[in-house]
């Protein structure tokens, strides 16, 4: 596996430390509150399930799935529902958890989504963004890490369904998408 990569953008060391940072982040800002983190599958899973671990106090946690309708079709926006929350969202503080925004399509289907059911309040934690492609006005209100306009995979990002499980974040080489 490890051969078909180009470059590392992002090591394990590097993807550690940041998400010890914004785990103590979020931790200050939602002391006291009722908190209902939202992992976005299947990209999000690793960094979430690092994230929360990092998050020192009480928390509830659920996940949705989106798919947005091939990728000619993206820029339509459109965006399906594959699975809702099974837990609701009255009365709590809400954090959507990703991995990346990108065009930010998916991201402003999720937040006009669930903004329609009320929450206290609702935040977006990113690992990355990738600003350069974005096609709607949405801006993560935590970060992990800004990277240039590559296509990233590894730590849940894939490509073909591949590579989620890789530790760091990376480049492939040109070879792979010639097949
Ligand atoms: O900002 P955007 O251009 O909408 O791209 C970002 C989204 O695309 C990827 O998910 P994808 O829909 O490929 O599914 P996956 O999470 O299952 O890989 C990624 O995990 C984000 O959810
Ligand atoms: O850079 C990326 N890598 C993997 N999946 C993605 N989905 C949007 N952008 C990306
Ligand atoms: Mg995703």
């Amino acid at each position: 596996m490890e051969r078909k990569i180009a470059k590392v953008l992002i090591t394990e060391e590097q993807l550690k430390k940041r998400v010890a940072e914004l785990g103590e982040q979020i931790t200050n800002e939602y002391f006291g509150k009722d908190l209902l983190t939202i992992g976005i599958f299947k990209g999000a899973v690793p960094f979430f399930a690092d994230l929360i671990r990092q998050i020192r106090i009480p928390l509830r946690y659920d996940f949705m799935a989106v798919s947005s309708y091939g990728s000619s079709n993206r820029s339509s926006g459109a965006v399906r529902l594959l699975k809702d929350l099974e837990t609701s969202v009255e009365d709590k503080h809400v954090l959507i958890v990703e991995d990346i925004v990108d065009t930010g399509l998916t991201l402003k289907y999720l937040k006009e989504n669930l903004l329609r059911r009320q929450p206290l309040s609702l935040k977006i934690v990113t690992l990355l963004d990738k600003p350069e492609r974005r096609q709607v006005d949405i801006q993560p209100d935590y970060n992990g890490f800004v990277i240039p306009n590559e296509f990233a995979v590894g730590y849940g990002l894939d490509y073909d369904e591949m590579y989620r499980n890789l530790t760091y974040i990376g480049v492939l080489k040109p070879e792979v998408y010639e097949k």
